[in-house]
């Protein structure tokens, strides 16, 4: 089966967003090393496409483009933290694996990653790809996975593949993976402070650790007032029920982040909040115009990777099939 496949022309390209979380409530690390989750995640409208096709092996490119299009990011000078890795560990190849070992098929494909999600930005830019990945696969060798085991075979892959699967605006609650859509009337608007360097998720999550009492931490719980203003879309009181637990350990290994802020506030937004684990700093805005004026304030300040952005927007779908547009 597989011999026949591998001249297969046939070609699938899935698009995911990126996330942003509008509360992300951080409790102390579990005994498997993980920390238990209460967060709001919202899918913004910054995406990576992922094309696939079968292949003899598994192989996997990645062209940068928009917010990461420039020779420093994708040239042979490029920050190590700000390039994905070419090889079976880039999640997108780890995620078509964990499919094919799902169905005990003897299958792989040549994956194509079309980057414009910031690397190691905390919009959970490889979590995007690992499920566009998977539905990409899933429709091009018609596996008919159940959403079901979609989710579950996302879960193992990383704590906010499932979110990435389903998008819109959804709580999440164990480590991130257990994922329930919320209702959500708003038309939101963000600008999205892109940063020159990453920073490592897992060295937020120590630093958090570091600087918390542990053993004071409660249980994190979902927050009934932003649910409230989500449902009636009212940007009234939402500015002030933004929250990020891991935004005092991001500034403390970024203190220049700091002055992105400061820049945030200046160019007018309704709020400046740290995007999950960071590096990227997210500012409200009240609308499309609004949004416009706040991204031309902040290029002026001298922060070229911004861009305005739409919220929330649908999880990972089909744009194209056997390289023409969908339907
Ligand atoms: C910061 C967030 O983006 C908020 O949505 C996520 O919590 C991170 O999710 P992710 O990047 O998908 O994380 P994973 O790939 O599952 O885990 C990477 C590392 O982050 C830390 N990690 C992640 C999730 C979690 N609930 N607790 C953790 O402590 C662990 O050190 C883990 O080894
Ligand atoms: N396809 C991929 N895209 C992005 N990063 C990848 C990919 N595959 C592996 N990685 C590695 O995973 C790490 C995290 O990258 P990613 O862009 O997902 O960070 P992030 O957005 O901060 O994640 P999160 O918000 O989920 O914590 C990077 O060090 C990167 O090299």
């Amino acid at each position: 089966m597989s011999q026949a496949m591998t001249h297969d022309p046939r070609r699938v390209t899935v698009r995911a967003p990126a996330k942003i979380n509008l509360h992300l409530e951080v409790g102390a690390p579990r005994e498997d090393g993980f920390h238990p989750l209460a967060t709001v995640y919202q899918a913004v409208g910054l995406y990576d496409d992922v094309t696939v096709s079968t292949w003899h092996e598994w192989s996997v490119q990645v062209r940068y483009e928009g917010l990461l299009a420039d020779p420093d990011v994708s040239g042979a000078s490029a920050d190590p933290g700000r390039v994905v890795p070419l090889d079976a560990e880039n999640v997108a190849v780890r995620a078509g694996r964990a499919l094919v070992d799902h169905h005990g098929v003897d299958l792989a494909a040549a994956i194509t990653i079309h980057k414009s999600i910031p690397v190691a930005g905390g919009m959970a830019g490889g979590s995007a790809d690992a499920a566009a990945t998977l539905v990409a696969l899933d429709r091009l060798w018609e596996l008919e996975t159940s959403d079901e085991d979609l989710l579950a075979i996302a879960a193992t892959l990383g704590s906010d593949v499932p979110f990435a699967l389903l998008g819109g605006t959804a709580g999440g609650t164990g480590r991130g993976e257990v994922v329930e859509p919320l209702p959500d009337t708003g038309s939101w608007w963000w600008v999205v402070v892109g940063s020159d360097t990453g920073l490592s998720t897992p060295l937020v999550y120590r630093t958090f650790d570091e600087l918390n009492d542990l053993a004071d931490l409660d249980e994190p719980s979902l927050p009934p007032d932003l649910l409230m203003s989500l449902a009636e879309g009212s940007l009234i009181a939402l500015p002030a029920q933004l929250q990020n637990d891991l935004q005092e350990a991001a500034l403390s290994l970024r203190p220049d982040l700091v002055e992105t802020f400061d820049d945030g506030y200046e160019a007018g937004a309704l709020e400046c909040l740290l995007s999950g684990s960071g590096p990227t700093v997210l500012l409200l805005c009240s609308d499309a115009d609004h949004a416009r004026e706040v991204t031309a304030a902040m290029h002026a300040a001298g922060h070229p990777r911004t861009v305005a952005v739409p919220a929330p927007v649908s999880g990972v779908h089909v744009v194209s099939y056997d390289g023409g547009p969908v339907g």
